[in-house]
Parts: structure tokens; C-alpha cells; sequence
């Protein structure tokens, strides 16, 4: 079986986070594992609360992971602060894992920040150069890149100045554009563009946790990164599109709209 370790907060209401990755891995019939950086008290209204873990506890987490069951593919939502940062690629670097797939999520959909501000520093000049790929969302590539974005081709210029401290892929995700929700993969040797049509659903809370994780279960996989992102895109549209109405704000995904037997791995 493959093995797959998010390293991520808690969502409280099960529809982001740690329990969103956890979902989309054992949807991917692989084994998830678990490092958890926060606790959140939130619904699909907002967040409530965060209960940082320390960064010792962090490093106590990924050790017993990784001396025991080392994960093929490693996944990294919310990191709140730079101490956590620091301690999460130094033991990353230190087991030589491989297959990172680094969500930079800096507010989550409801409007409330889930990084202190002096952590964005050490994501961009620590994790991320780290990363296999990383997917920030528009708003997040405009911090990143410094660039406003307000279509595809601002996408793609954010994407060439986020390259020059990322050597891995950037995936820039088009969730926030009005009109279709296309997804722009950068590395330095080719661009490529997964194109769907918006699905209009309000119910998007834990999209981005749940696009990652899939691509980090395609990784484990060992398919090249071309054909995770399209796989995971496939994912995400699925899950949308199955459309769940939970909560009485932006509401979860439905994780269980594969036909059973269809997941390929
Ligand atoms: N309405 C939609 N229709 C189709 N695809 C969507 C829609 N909204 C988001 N997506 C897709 O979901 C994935 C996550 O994108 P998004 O830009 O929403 O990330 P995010 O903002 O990090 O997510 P989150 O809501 O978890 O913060 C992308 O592949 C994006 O294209
Ligand atoms: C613990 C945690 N991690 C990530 C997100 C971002 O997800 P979203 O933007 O969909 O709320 C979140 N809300 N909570």
C-alpha cells in the first residue's frame, strides 16, 4: 500500500485540514498519516480559534513517522509560524523525503488568516524551495509573486517571478477567477494550463487542501508531475461537482463520489 503523510492543522468541521487530506488519501485507497501543527476550532462560517502545537511536538510527530513508516509523498497545508517552519525542513532534509507537494495557505476561504505575518518569510525563502510542487491560490501568488492578478496571463507572469526562489513546479490555482477555474502548471522547462468550466457551487471550503493531497497520493503513485496535477484536477472537479450541502456557510466536498472500484490505484 502506499504511504502518504500531510503535515497540516485540524478543521474542526472535518471539511479542511488534516481531515480533508486524510479523506482524499484513503479515497485514493493509500494510507495516511498524520503531523499536526494546529488545532483549529472552525465551521463552514469561520475560524474560531488556533491552538498552535510546539515546534518540539512537531518534530516529535515526524519522527516517529518517518523512523517507523516512511511516507512516498509528503503533503504541507497550514504552517502558522516560522519556528514550525524551521523544524519542519530540518527533518524533512534530515530523512530525505521526497515527493513534496507544499500548500502555502496563508487565509482560509471564510476570510481569516491562518499564518502570523513574520511567517511568510521563512515559507518563502525555507518551504518552498523545498517543495516538488507548490500550489498556491491567486491571492497567495500575489503575495508570493508581489504581482496583482487579475487573469490568466497575470497568472503566468506571477508564476516566472515566483520561479526565481522555487525551483519546483508552481502550480497556480485559478479557483478565485470569475469564470472558469483553470489551473496554470510553471517549471522552468515548460508551462501547461488544466482548463474546467466553474461548477457553480458555493460549497468550496477545503478545495486547495484537498487538490494537494491528491497530488501528493498521485506522486506516491510515481506518475510524472504532469499527469498528477491532471489526475488531481479530475479529483477536485469530482468532488464538486457531487455536490454535498453541509453547514451554513461555505460547506465541504464529497469525498465519496468515486463509483466504487473506479480509483485506479
Ligand atoms: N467553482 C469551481 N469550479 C471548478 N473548480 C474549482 C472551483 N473552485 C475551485 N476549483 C478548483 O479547486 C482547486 C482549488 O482551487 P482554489 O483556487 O479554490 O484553491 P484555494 O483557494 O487554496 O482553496 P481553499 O478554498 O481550500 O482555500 C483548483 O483546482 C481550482 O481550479
Ligand atoms: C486547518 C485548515 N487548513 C487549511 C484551511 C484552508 O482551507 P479553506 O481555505 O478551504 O478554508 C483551513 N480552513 N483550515
Amino acid at each position: 500500500m502506499h504511504t502518504v503523510l500531510t503535515i497540516a492543522g485540524s478543521d474542526s468541521s472535518g471539511g479542511a485540514g488534516i481531515q480533508a487530506d486524510i479523506k482524499t488519501i484513503t479515497a485514493h485507497n493509500m494510507y495516511a498519516m498524520s503531523a499536526i501543527t494546529a488545532l483549529t476550532a472552525q465551521n463552514t462560517t469561520g475560524v474560531y480559534g488556533i491552538q498552535e502545537s510546539t515546534p518540539d511536538f512537531v518534530a516529535r510527530q515526524l519522527d516517529c513517522i518517518f523512523q517507523d513508516i516512511p511516507p512516498e509523498a509528503v503533503k504541507i497545508g497550514m504552517v502558522s509560524n516560522a519556528e514550525i517552519i524551521r523544524i519542519i525542513v530540518e527533518k524533512l532534509k534530515e530523512y530525505n523525503a521526497q515527493n513534496i507537494v507544499v500548500d502555502p495557505v496563508m487565509v482560509a476561504t471564510s476570510g481569516s488568516s491562518l499564518m502570523k505575518n513574520d511567517a511568510a518569510k521563512a515559507l518563502m525563502a525555507e518551504l518552498l524551495p523545498i517543495g516538488t510542487v507548490i500550489t498556491p491560490n491567486i491571492p497567495e501568488a500575489e503575495v508570493l509573486s508581489g504581482y496583482p492578478i487579475r487573469n490568466t496571463q497575470d497568472m503566468e507572469q506571477a508564476a516566472k517571478k515566483i520561479a526565481s526562489f522555487v525551483p519546483g513546479g508552481i502550480l497556480i490555482k485559478g479557483g478565485h477567477l470569475t469564470d472558469t477555474a483553470d489551473d496554470l502548471l510553471y517549471t522552468r522547462e515548460a508551462s501547461a494550463w488544466y482548463r474546467t468550466v466553474r461548477i457553480e457551487n458555493p460549497n468550496t471550503h477545503g478545495t486547495g487542501c484537498t487538490l494537494s493531497s491528491a497530488i501528493a497520493c498521485n506522486l506516491a503513485a510515481g506518475y510524472p508531475l504532469t499527469v498528477c496535477i491532471q489526475n488531481a484536477k479530475d479529483y477536485i472537479t469530482g468532488a464538486l461537482k457531487a455536490n454535498l450541502n453541509l453547514g451554513k456557510g461555505s460547506g465541504p466536498l464529497n469525498h465519496m463520489w468515486q463509483e466504487k472500484g473506479t480509483c485506479s490505484f
